[in-house]
């Protein structure tokens, strides 16, 4: 099976981070997520990461740095988790696609409400 390559955006205010709902119908539906998506051939993570943030949240992210990468087999796909911390953005996150947001605090924050490959990503985070 393919390795789908993902950028995803952690978005913090503090101890806040900014999440999305994913729509029912979607890969892991129904959970919550850090916005994102897949790499388009010809980009780099970070072009991904800024293009995917501007589309489905509404910023434009300033600078980043990388945080955790993560291989995943769901079973009926793989994923890698190119996952970066946005230091500096402009813009105030939203839900642009009309999907559902919060922002989160690091302590509430549950991982059974996330896809499985989030898990060493909220671990990740609670060391910072
Ligand atoms: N954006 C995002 N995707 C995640 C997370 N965790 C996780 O397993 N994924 C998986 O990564 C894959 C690609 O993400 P995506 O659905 O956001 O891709 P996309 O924005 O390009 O959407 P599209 O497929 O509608 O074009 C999905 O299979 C999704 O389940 C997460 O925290 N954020
Ligand atoms: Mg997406």
């Amino acid at each position: 099976m393919k390795l789908v390559h993902v950028a995803v955006g952690v978005v913090a205010r503090g101890s806040n981070i900014f999440t999305t709902l994913r729509a029912k119908d979607a890969h892991q539906g129904g959970k919550w997520e850090f916005p994102g998506g897949k790499v388009e051939s010809g980009e780099t993570v970070t072009d991904a990461l800024t293009r995917e943030l501007a589309e489905e949240i509404g910023i434009d992210v300033l600078s980043s740095e990388p945080l955790i990468l993560i291989e995943h087999d769901y079973g009926d796909k793989r994923v890698k988790l190119d996952v970066h911390r946005v230091t500096q953005f402009t813009g105030e996150p939203h839900g642009k696609e009309g999907q559902p947001s919060k922002w989160q605090s690091l302590s509430d924050i549950n991982s059974d409400e996330f896809p499985a490959a989030n898990k060493p990503i909220i671990q990740a985070l609670a060391l910072l």
